[in-house]
Order: C-alpha cells, then structure tokens, then sequence
C-alpha cells in the first residue's frame, strides 16, 4: 500500500491524493504553509491523517524559527498552530494533533530541543494511528459475517490515516480473519474520494469492489445487495452524533428504512468531548466550483449558485454501532460512550 506521508530530509513528503488514481505524486511540504495548502486543497484528507500532517507542519515551523530566543520560537510556533488549525474547520483530530504538539511547547525546553521533542511527538501521532487502526479493525471484524457485502462512503481507508484505514481497515481485519466480503463503494461527490481512492486502495490489495454513484445506494440496499454499513468519521460528540462526508446521513435514514446496521469505524483522536449534540460540529462549506466542475470541466452553469456543504451529522439514534480503539460502543448514547471510551481522549 502506498504511503500517506513520510517525513524525509526534514521535509514532509504526502502522496497527492488530489491526483489518484490516475498519477501516483508526491507533494513535498518544506514549511509549514506548505502543509496548510496540502490540507486545504486536500492533498491530504481524511481525520487522522490531517492531524498527522498538522503535527509534521509544527515540526517544520520548528524547524525554521527555533534558533536562539525560546519567546520569540513559542511566539512563531503559537502563529504556526494557529494558521494550521484554520485550514480545515471539521475534523477534530486536526486540533487534537495541534494540542499534542502544543502540551510539548509549553514544557521547560531549550529552543534546540523543541525541533527534535516536535518532531518525535509527530512520528508518534503518525505511528499510534496504525496501531489504533488495527485495533478497531479487530473489534470492527467481529461484526461482519462471512461472506457479507459492505457499503461503505468516501475513503475511511489507508489514505485517509496514517495506514490500515478506520472503515476499510474493519474490512481488512475481517479479511485477514479469512472472511470473504466484498465492498460497495459510493463514489462520493463531488471529489469522488470513493471513486478515485476506495476504489483504487481496495483493487490494489484484490479486495471485491462494485463502485456506484451516491444516488443508487437506496436502490443496492433495496435489493437486498447491502448486508451492512461502514463509514469513517470527522468527529464524534460525547453523546456519538457523528460528523462525516457529505452524503453519510442520507445512508443512515436508509440504513434504518431497510433495517441494514450502520456502523462507525472511529478512533478516541476523533471524538470530540466539548460537544454533546451534533448540532454544534462546525461544518466545512467548500467551493462551489467543486460542484459545478468535474476536475476542470464545467458540468453546470458557470455563474449557477451553490451550496457545498463537505460534512454532515448522523445523529447517534441511526448509528447501531461505533468501533473505536478500545471496543464496540453499541446503540450509542452519552451513557453508552462514557462505558466505552470514558471521557477523555
Ligand atoms: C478516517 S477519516 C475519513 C473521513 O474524512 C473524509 O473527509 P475528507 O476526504 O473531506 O477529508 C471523509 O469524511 C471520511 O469518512
């Protein structure tokens, strides 16, 4: 599988998502604006892997401002944090990687040991993910009976983490335990990550996979073709309303017309504490030109008004299940998740 990143002559290199399938590059990050651009224009996406990338972005701030005076390093650093923490509203892990990062500024540390502290704390945040994908893959695997056909939204896969994938990794996991599934991959407009990453990351590893537009999920389902639901998450409440791409909703109000569980594959890094309802999860509103263009070519009327909103909220009373790092938190609710993950992450 092709790596998300990796921090290489003190550079930060991301696999440019924005170009697969069709071109496998490389977008090399050398200062921290670089990363803010990367996450802006999705480069890289995806939760967990935005907050890996906000974490190499403070590492490289580091990197160029830490010479002598540790005030005026914290004061650049402060600034860095900041301008990362703006690039994308949604996620929660972005902000979650940024605290980290910030709890080892805030130490007694010398001005040359705040490069190597950041950029340890970065390899970490990055190397934890695979592990907790793991983990939620083996709880998830639990839940899928052989032979069943997933659907799952947008790309909650390797691309999306640090490896291994939060939905796809569940599939992956169930796989490895010998299971025979076969997917169903939303295409996912108007970015297409299903299309162009679900897709493609699961054909890499001979994983069965039928694309279809968004539009046909309630047709699949009425078939009968669809035996369960996976999708990632971008942030999840204290009481389990979950913020995810666009389009996750309508699949849970399907999921429950034709009784299909709708699961949640999601690490603690993306629950959000602070917040109970769902309501309150800020929601990326991108540019229209996302939706009336198909990658530069005009579908829709230029000057045609848009509204594009990135993320909706599932709210926990759909949702049969959340798979997280530390177990299966059934029928979400405020107790249900205090069971589970406690109060903290
Ligand atoms: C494992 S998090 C994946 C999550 O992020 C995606 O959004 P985007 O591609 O805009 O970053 C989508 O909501 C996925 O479920």
């Amino acid at each position: 599988m092709l790596e998300t990143m990796r921090w290489e002559d003190n550079k930060l290199v991301l696999l440019d998502q924005t170009k697969l399938p069709l071109e496998i590059c490389y977008f090399s990050c050398q200062t921290y604006h670089d990363v803010i651009c990367a996450i802006k224009k999705l480069v890289v996406r995806g939760a967990p892997a935005i907050g890996a990338a906000a974490a190499y972005g403070m590492a490289l701030a580091a990197l160029d401002c830490c010479r002598d005076d540790l005030n005026k390093c914290r004061e650049e650093l402060s600034r860095a944090a900041e301008a990362l923490a703006a690039s994308r509203p949604t996620a929660v892990n972005l902000f979650w990687a940024l605290d980290r990062i910030k709890q080892i500024i805030r130490q007694e540390i010398t001005c040359e040991d705040l490069f190597e502290r950041i950029l340890k704390e970065a390899h970490a945040i990055f190397q934890e993910d695979i592990l907790i994908n793991k983990k939620i893959g083996q709880f998830g695997a639990q839940l899928v009976p052989p032979g069943a056909t997933v659907l799952t939204h947008c790309n909650a896969g390797a691309f999306a983490t640090g490896g291994y994938g939060t939905a796809l990794g569940v599939i992956r996991a169930a796989r490895e335990e010998g299971k025979k599934i076969q997917v169903f991959a939303d295409e996912t407009r108007p970015l297409l990550q299903g299309a162009r990453l679900t897709a493609f990351e699961l054909m890499q590893e001979k994983i069965p996979v039928t694309l279809i537009t968004d539009n046909m999920a309630g047709y699949v389902m009425k078939k009968g073709l669809i035996d369960l639901i996976i999708v990632g998450a971008d942030r999840v409440t204290a009481h389990g309303d979950v913020a995810n791409k666009i389009g996750t909703y309508s699949l849970a109000v399907l999921a429950k017309e034709h009784q299909i569980p709708f699961y949640v594959a999601a690490p603690l890094s993306t629950f959000d504490f602070t917040l109970c309802s769902g309501d309150e999860i800020p929601i990326e509103e991108r540019d229209g030109k996302e939706v009336r263009e198909v990658f530069g070519h005009l579908t829709a009327p230029v000057d045609v008004p848009v509204f594009n909103p990135a993320f909706d909220v599932t709210p926990h009373q759909l949702i049969t299940a959340i798979i997280t790092e530390k177990g299966v938190i059934h029928r979400p609710d405020a107790h249900a998740v205090r069971e589970v993950v406690g109060t903290e992450n």
